[in-house]
């Protein structure tokens, strides 16, 4: 099909729609619900083009990728080129963040603190509390509903934000500051969606529209910024005092040791509590749709994790989720083959020319990948659009798959990346397995989830995809067992 045929210095770029520059494109590719908005139209323009096409954000090039070797070539092995991020209008709290920072020492810094808190960071405690508490309001919730039928994402997203926060602040927050923080926090997310979609209007209404907004974003950031700063003053005054010496660690502590003025500090706890939990909770519901949708395959699930514990000597496994039955890892990585939380990465670019097929990606051009369409590609997967756990277990062609780094057993291509893959690979991906195991493994060995009608399965795009109608389920409370962390 005939295409722009835009050339830089001679050298051709990516194929693209022969309208070659957009206007109201300036800008999309950053911002969340524009991206969203352009899925179709990129599965469409990949379906013409192939798997590298190339739109304009502005007058910046803005190449997409959707093909696993093109995304191996530049992710993992041209890693160091297209590691960089390009500047973003991050209105303030995301300016300090892991995510935002440019490729260099102060990017390695945070990027190590994190990782390596996240690795040392005990889970038990903090899994065992946060999910007690989910079992005890599903059972209140399934007790007092009508047939015992529930919508569960509330309560499945609040227990996720309560485990992530006593990761970053400490365990022992109380419980109407979560409820206010993840409050707070939505309403942010809601204010910068609003705002990003701004430049789709007539510039008039835009105006009108723009300033109360932002002073709304302005008030709900300085709320924001008293709760984190509340949450740290506590922390900081427990170590003082000593109460809960040889406790385990919190992220708040390790960014107090770096040093980091306050404003650095609530930008990174925002990004830790947005990063984490989001995505997290996002793919718990998807499973658990999943798993009220294919009944024997929840029973196959129950029945793997029956035997496991058996050979168990305390009935228990262990909280870093060794010992898990194969099976339940199975389910957990189809669901994210399936279901990427995040269907694009963030965006990256690049700091220097660099050459794909032939094709010239220009110093500075917004690149970003289609997570969603590598992870369904027929090339890749057999029946991509089915959910077929099994494939993940040994002999199947999803066995030994890495997540992550985007090969595995000796594969030079990626499979999938829900994660994304390179240098800017998700740091939170070891510690999101398991917490989604975990919450799994607890949640259908307590109770059976059972569909109420049809299950809708239909996406709702967005910076996270999430399940456009939440999950309805009846709940039946199975015979008292032990929490497994
Ligand atoms: C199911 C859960 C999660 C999913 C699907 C997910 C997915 C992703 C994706 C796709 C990226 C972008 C990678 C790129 O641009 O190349 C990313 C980056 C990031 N994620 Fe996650 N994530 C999850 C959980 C977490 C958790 C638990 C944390 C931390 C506690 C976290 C912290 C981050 C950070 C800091 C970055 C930016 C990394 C950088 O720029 O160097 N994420 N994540």
């Amino acid at each position: 099909r005939q295409h722009g045929k835009c050339y830089i210095g001679g050298s051709p770029l990516p194929p693209g729609p022969p309208w070659p520059r957009l206007p109201l494109l300036g800008n999309l590719l950053y911002r969340c619900p524009t991206i969203a908005s352009l899925v179709d139209a990129l599965r469409r323009l990949h379906a013409d083009y192939g798997p590298v096409v190339t739109l304009w954000a502005g007058s910046k090039p803005a190449i997409f990728i959707a093909g696993r070797d093109a995304a191996h070539r530049t992710l993992a092995r041209a890693g160091a080129t297209f590691a960089h991020r390009p500047p973003s209008w991050s209105f303030g709290l995301n300016g300090h963040g892991v995510n935002s920072a440019q490729y260099g020492g102060r990017w390695s810094l945070l990027r190590r603190n994190l990782s390596s808190h996240l690795a040392g960071a005990p889970l038990a405690g903090a899994l065992q509390s946060s999910l007690s508490r989910l079992v005890s309001s599903l059972e209140r919730a399934a007790a007092a509903a009508e047939n015992h039928v529930v919508v569960p994402s509330e309560m499945l997203r609040h227990a996720v934000f309560s485990f992530f926060a006593s990761l970053c602040f400490g365990e022992g927050a109380a419980e109407d500051v979560l409820r206010q923080l993840r409050g707070v926090h939505a309403e942010i997310l809601s204010l910068v969606i609003e705002l990003g979609a701004f430049h789709l209007m007539p510039a008039l209404l835009e105006v009108a529209c723009y300033f109360p907004k932002c002073r709304k974003l302005s008030n709900a950031q300085k709320r924001h910024h008293a709760t984190v700063m509340a949450l740290i003053s506590a922390r900081r005054q427990r170590n003082r005092d000593g109460v809960g010496a040889g406790r385990r660690r919190c992220y708040v502590d390790t960014l107090m040791e770096l040093r980091l003025r306050d404003e650095e500090m609530v930008s990174l706890c925002w990004e830790f509590m947005n990063a984490a939990s989001k995505t997290t909770s996002t793919a718990l519901e998807w499973i658990m749709a999943r798993l009220v949708l294919h009944q024997e395959v929840q029973r196959k699930l129950r029945e793997d994790i029956a035997r496991r514990g058996e050979g168990d000597e305390n009935g228990n496994c262990t909280a870093n989720g060794e010992r898990r039955s194969p099976f339940l890892e199975a389910v957990v990585l189809e669901a994210l083959r399936r279901h990427p939380p995040a269907h694009y990465l963030l965006a990256h670019t690049t700091d220097k020319d660099a050459h794909l097929d032939g094709y010239l990606i220009p110093k500075g051009s917004v690149v970003n990948y289609g997570v969603a369409d590598i992870g369904r590609d027929a090339t890749s997967w057999t029946n991509p659009d089915e959910f077929l756990p099994e494939r993940f277990l040994e002999g199947g062609e999803g066995y030994g798959v890495s997540v992550t780094a985007g090969s595995g057993s000796g594969e030079v291509s990626m499979k999938m990346m829900p994660f994304g893959s390179g240098r800017r690979a998700c740091p939170g991906a070891a510690i999101a397995l398991t917490v989604l195991k975990s919450f799994v493994e607890n949640l259908v060995t307590r109770f059976e989830w059972t569909p109420v009608g049809a299950v809708d399965m239909e996406e709702k795009p967005g910076l996270v995809t999430e399940m456009r109608t939440p999950l309805r389920t009846c709940l039946v409370v199975r015979p008292h067992v032990q929490l497994n962390m």
